[in-house]
């Protein structure tokens, strides 16, 4: 497992996202009101439709689009696009997350929860994301009522 948890400095980073479906949306989430945020889709669902502060581009991607971006989430339902976004953001030196596939991730993105002063954070390390799910779950309801 040639994983190492560390936790990522976002401020002032350029995300780009691509791909405008729900696994798009909860994504977009963890980044919303703390980073400059564009979402190219060849289409958005409502749910990112209704957020504030963010860029909307509607066409298909293209390798250019990831030029002056630090960080890109690959989240179409295209395998094929979304290895292409991650060969591409190797080639440019973009931080790329691959929501079809862990072996074409820079990073791959926990289950987590705020808790007090700290944050927790699961990983399967990409083999079984419904379980990492499920731990935090479990995790989180243990930790109510702790005095830590
Ligand atoms: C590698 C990784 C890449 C990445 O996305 O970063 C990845 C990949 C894939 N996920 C898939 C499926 C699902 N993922 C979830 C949920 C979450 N997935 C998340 C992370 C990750 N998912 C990364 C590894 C994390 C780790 O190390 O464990 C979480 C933790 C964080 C987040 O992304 O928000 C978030 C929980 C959020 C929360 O609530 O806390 C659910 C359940 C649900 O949506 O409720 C399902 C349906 C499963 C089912 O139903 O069985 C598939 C198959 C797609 C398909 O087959 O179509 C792939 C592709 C593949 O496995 O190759
Ligand atoms: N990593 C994770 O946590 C999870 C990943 N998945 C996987 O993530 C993928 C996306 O899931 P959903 O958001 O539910 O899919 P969706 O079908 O709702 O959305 C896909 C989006 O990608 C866009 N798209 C497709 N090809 C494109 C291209 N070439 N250029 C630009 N945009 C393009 C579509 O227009 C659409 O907006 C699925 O393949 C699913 O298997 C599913 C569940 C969880």
């Amino acid at each position: 497992m040639d994983y190492l948890p560390v936790i990522l400095n976002i401020k002032g980073k350029k995300c780009l996202i691509v791909g405008g479906g729900k696994v798009a949306a909860r994504k977009i989430k963890y980044l919303l009101g703390r980073v400059e945020i564009t979402v190219i889709s060849k289409d958005f669902c409502r749910e990112i439709k209704d957020m504030n502060g963010i860029k909307l581009v509607r066409k298909a991607y293209d390798s250019s689009d990831l030029d002056g971006f630090d960080i890109v989430i690959a989240a179409t339902n295209d395998e094929r696009t979304n290895k292409q976004i991650f060969l591409d953001a190797q080639n440019k030196n973009v931080l790329v997350n691959n929501a079809t596939s862990k072996e074409y991730c820079d990073f791959l993105m926990p289950a987590f929860f705020n808790y007090k002063d700290f944050i927790v954070a699961v990983s399967s390390f990409g083999n079984s994301p419904k379980r990492a799910k499920n731990l935090k779950e479990k995790i989180k309801k243990y930790l109510e009522g702790l005095d830590v």
